[in-house]
């Protein structure tokens, strides 16, 4: 209810896509309403869609039918461009997005189309890359930097641009576990300051109980959305759909399995461990 209040920043009406030259709908009809400031997770099977609804939105391809709404602007080729001024979209493979000699000018490159003023692009890359902490490497080459520097520097180069939408699209997945849960605090901590809106594709379920929603696609349908806690604990639908189970969910499955009584709703993996003291110390 309260959701229906909010100015939706994203809307998708019945989407559908093919590639070409195959009938299979990889969108198979998808709607969906994001709200202002809101953070959506994405899961889903391998090839279930994902990446193919983000480019959607992006306008990096174009639907077979239906209908994409960002801002207010329906996305069609007059507006393709504006609607992309408003997404910053960091990929899986960062290599394809680097156009820097420097990781300091890639950063910059956005803001230099933009005709942002030396001063402020200087400030702005700075701040940026300070709070991906790649701020030493300013002067290095991409290239010569790992595969979760390079995903820091694709973070800093949309952070810098500060977008009305940010879309990740596996752009954790080479960060190792520290890295990721900076980066995901970060993300949280940027969309409080600048109000972003954030879409997040992943693989990594614990990761998702952050979002304000969870989305699960299967085979182009969208066929799961909700409160993450929700979603995260419905460990049949997950297995079925060939998901991983959150550590906490993952430890009550096996519990169940031995015939033990857990707790229905969602819990984390903390949580479940004090779950399961607090079991130890009743039956001293
Ligand atoms: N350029 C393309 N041409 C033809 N088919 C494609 C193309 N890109 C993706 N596909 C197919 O579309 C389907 C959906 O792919 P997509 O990349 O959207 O899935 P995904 O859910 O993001 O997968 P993953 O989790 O493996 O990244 C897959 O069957 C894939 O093989």
């Amino acid at each position: 209810m309260e959701r229906q209040l909010m100015n939706n920043i994203i809307s998708v009406q019945n989407a559908i896509f093919s590639y070409p030259g195959n009938d299979i709908h990889v969108l198979n009809d998808i709607s969906f309403d994001v709200s202002q400031g809101e953070w959506v997770a994405i899961i889903g099977h391998n090839g279930s869609g994902k990446s193919t609804l983000a480019k959607a939105i992006d306008g990096l391809l174009s639907l077979d039918s239906g209908q994409v709404v960002v801002d207010g602007l329906e996305l069609n080729e007059n507006t393709v461009w504006d609607v992309r001024s408003k997404i910053g979209f960091v990929f899986q493979n960062p290599d394809n997005q680097f156009v820097g000699a420097t990781v300091a000018d890639d950063v910059a490159f956005g803001l230099e189309n933009r005709h942002v003023d030396h001063a402020t692009m200087v400030a702005k890359v700075d701040e940026a890359l300070k709070l991906v902490r790649m701020d030493k490497y300013a002067d290095r080459e991409p290239a010569g930097l790992s595969g979760g520097q390079k995903q820091r520097v694709a973070l800093a180069g949309v952070i810098a641009m500060q977008p009305k939408i940010v879309i990740l699209d596996e752009a954790t997945s080479m960060l190792d576990p520290q890295g990721r849960q900076e980066v995901i605090e970060l993300l949280h901590e940027l969309k409080q300051r600048y109000k972003f809106t954030v879409l997040t594709i992943t693989h990594d379920i614990d990761e998702t109980a952050l979002a304000d929603r969870l989305f699960v696609i299967d085979d182009g349908s969208l066929i799961s959305s909700g409160e993450p806690e929700k979603i995260l604990s419905d460990s049949k639908m997950l297995l079925e759909k060939g998901l991983d189970l959150p550590l906490g969910e993952h430890i009550k499955h096996d519990l169940k399995e031995l015939k033990i009584e857990v707790p229905e709703e969602y819990m984390n993996s903390s949580q479940v461990v004090n779950w399961l003291c607090q079991q130890l110390s009743s039956m001293e």
